[in-house]
């Protein structure tokens, strides 16, 4: 189970220099460093057994929010629990109990996917021949046995996100977090995946809980019984597809997600006006 609860988040992003021929170019001086609100208001609860999408428009603030779950760093504010344990306070056993899939798959190119696997369950504290077992048991799971021992460079984008998920799910974590897992994937490949995470969630995948990002509607349609809908680093809305489309007095998916995810964006740029006038 994953509990985020309010979390905020600012980056300090220096500007490069002035463009033009001024004195401060010319001396190569930067501007000073502008801050980025990347997440101001987040929340999500995911439980056991239950596939939640963070849904939203590019630049919404769900990478943020994972790489705060995953502990890359810490939120200004608000908190982060997986089954109970603070990534704060505690973020070894917070991320002994997830799997992780971020957005660079970073693979060790001279190593075979089985390689690769079995490395990271090492890591993990797994003992050798276990690993190797569940690198066998996943690379059935996700169809990638006709890989598993071939050199990771050179493999495909969909052979990549295989071999880094087989490698996420090693030590058989009860949490799985994927930041936008189909990017660059064919219809096949994206099938696989989808197979794989709705056996991953069932009890006798082990109802795991499972969070991933997106900003694919369809995906989000076929996949989650929780969407919580992300825009300008807020969670606006939440509920299953059908609660979200009564929500938004729509009946397309796509014209919901534009009216929850917008409106609350205008309404924030008319607050932002109110309060600078
Ligand atoms: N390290 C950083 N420094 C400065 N700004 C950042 C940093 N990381 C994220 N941001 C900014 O925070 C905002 C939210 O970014 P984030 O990557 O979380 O969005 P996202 O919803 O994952 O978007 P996308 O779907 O495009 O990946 C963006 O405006 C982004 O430019």
């Amino acid at each position: 189970m994953i509990q985020i609860d309010n979390v905020s988040k600012q980056f300090a992003s220096r500007g490069g220099s002035k463009p033009g021929l001024s004195l401060a170019s010319l001396l190569g001086k930067r501007s000073a460093p502008q801050l980025v609100q990347a997440v101001k208001d987040v929340s999500v609860h995911a439980p056991d057994g239950r596939i939640t999408g963070l849904l939203g428009a590019n630049g919404a603030g769900k990478t943020t929010t994972l790489r705060m779950l995953g502990g890359l760093f810490q939120p200004d504010s608000g908190s982060i629990t997986v089954d109970g344990i603070a990534v704060a306070s505690q973020p070894r056993e917070a991320l002994a109990r997830m799997g992780i899939l971020g957005d660079a798959h970073g693979l060790y190119p001279r190593l075979s996917a089985r390689e690769n696997i079995i490395y990271f369950g090492r890591l993990q504290g797994m003992e050798a021949d276990a690993a190797d077992a569940r690198a066998v048991e996943l690379a059935r799971l996700l169809e990638m046995q006709h890989i598993l021992d071939r050199r990771a460079e050179g493999f495909s984008q969909g052979e990549r996100m295989k071999t880094a998920l087989a490698r996420a799910l090693v030590h058989d974590p009860a949490n799985i977090v994927l930041d936008e897992p189909t990017n660059g994937l064919d219809v096949l490949a994206t099938r696989a995946l989808r197979e794989a995470l709705r056996h991953l969630r069932s009890p006798a995948g082990g109802a795991k809980t499972i969070i991933f990002s997106t900003h694919i509607m369809q995906e989000v349609e076929q996949l989650c019984e929780h969407v919580v809908v992300v825009a300008q680093g807020r969670s606006v809305a939440e509920g299953s597809v059908p609660e979200l489309l009564e929500l938004a007095g729509e009946a397309r998916f796509e014209d919901a997600f534009v009216k929850l995810a917008f409106a609350s964006a205008v309404a924030e740029e008319q607050k932002n006006l109110r309060s600078a006038a």
